[in-house]
């Protein structure tokens, strides 16, 4: 085995077992693993992480980037996991800030946060920054967890607790971890993807059934009769599953639905 084919780990170190300078009689650990006599790497593993030559083509590599997917769940669990009661809130990043569906994401965001609950949205603008601003504005938790993209905007300035992502599924497991359900303003292909991730986790009985609540019957009307006129006649999914989504155009009922429906969670069964 040569010094390339070991693996060292953090406690590497070269030990000299018996006091003699020669190289015959020292020792290198790296975990279970002895090396003695010609098997001598010739540096440690401190030396090896502070060098600075060679290529740096590996940051580009898969297994580095698995780090870099690691670092993201830790970081965002780590800065999550105290949050308290929270509801994530999607909607449009185009949403104008002069528009009804903007006051509705303020309404929301207030209510919510009188409610008790954090709000967490994609902390970009539009109907994000509506909800992040109503939470904010009632003295509520106002959260953002935002991504990145090549026409990226930023966190909007009413995100408090801002945390960012180059991953969109990294991202999407808090938005679903952290919350006690989802509520979902008028939006988008980004919002769209928010609501069937959700609802594939929830009528797969992956994550704890919580509330899916469609805000504004004008804006979900069409796509609530497609999936009921269309996918359900040609069998592409249960009628009954449609039961899954709510829909209301009223702030205090979304907000009640999550309510009642914390109350009647049943209890997560063990893994
Ligand atoms: C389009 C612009 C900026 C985009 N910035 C975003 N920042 C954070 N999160 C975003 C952004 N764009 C989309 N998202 C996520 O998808 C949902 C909105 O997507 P839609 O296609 O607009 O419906 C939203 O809930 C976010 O989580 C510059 O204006």
């Amino acid at each position: 085995m040569t010094e390339q084919e070991i693996e060292p780990t953090d406690g590497a170190r070269p030990a000299r077992s018996r006091g003699s300078s020669h190289d015959e009689e020292w020792e290198y650990h790296t975990g279970p693993v002895t090396l003695r006599r010609s098997r001598l790497p010739g540096t440690t593993t401190d030396q090896r992480l502070l060098d600075n030559k060679g290529r740096a083509d590996w940051v580009h590599t898969d297994p580095w980037r698995v780090m870099r997917i690691q670092s993201e769940f830790v970081e965002g669990f780590g800065a999550l996991a105290e949050l308290g009661p929270a509801v994530s809130v999607f909607g449009s990043a185009r949403t104008k800030v002069d528009s009804p569906h903007y006051r509705l994401g303020v309404e929301v965001g207030r209510a919510l946060a009188k409610a008790g609950y954090a709000v967490i949205t994609g902390g970009g603008p539009g109907a994000m920054e509506a909800a992040n601003r109503g939470a904010l504005e009632a003295g509520g938790a106002s959260v953002g967890l935002g991504i990145e993209l090549p026409f990226e905007a930023g966190l909007n300035p009413y995100v408090d607790l801002g945390v960012n992502f180059r991953y969109f599924f990294a991202r999407k497991t808090m938005f679903v971890k952290y919350a006690q359900g989802f509520i979902v303003l008028p939006g988008g292909f980004g919002t769209l993807d928010e609501l069937f991730e959700a609802l594939t986790l929830v009528q797969t009985q992956k994550v704890t059934s919580f509330p899916l609540v469609l805000l504004g019957s004008d804006y979900w009307g069409g796509l609530l009769g497609w999936l009921e006129g269309t996918l359900a006649d040609h069998g592409m999914i249960n009628v009954e599953d449609l039961r899954l989504l709510q829909l209301t155009d009223d702030v205090d009922e979304a907000v009640r639905i999550i309510i009642e429906s914390e109350r009647n969670v049943a209890p997560k069964r063990p893994e």
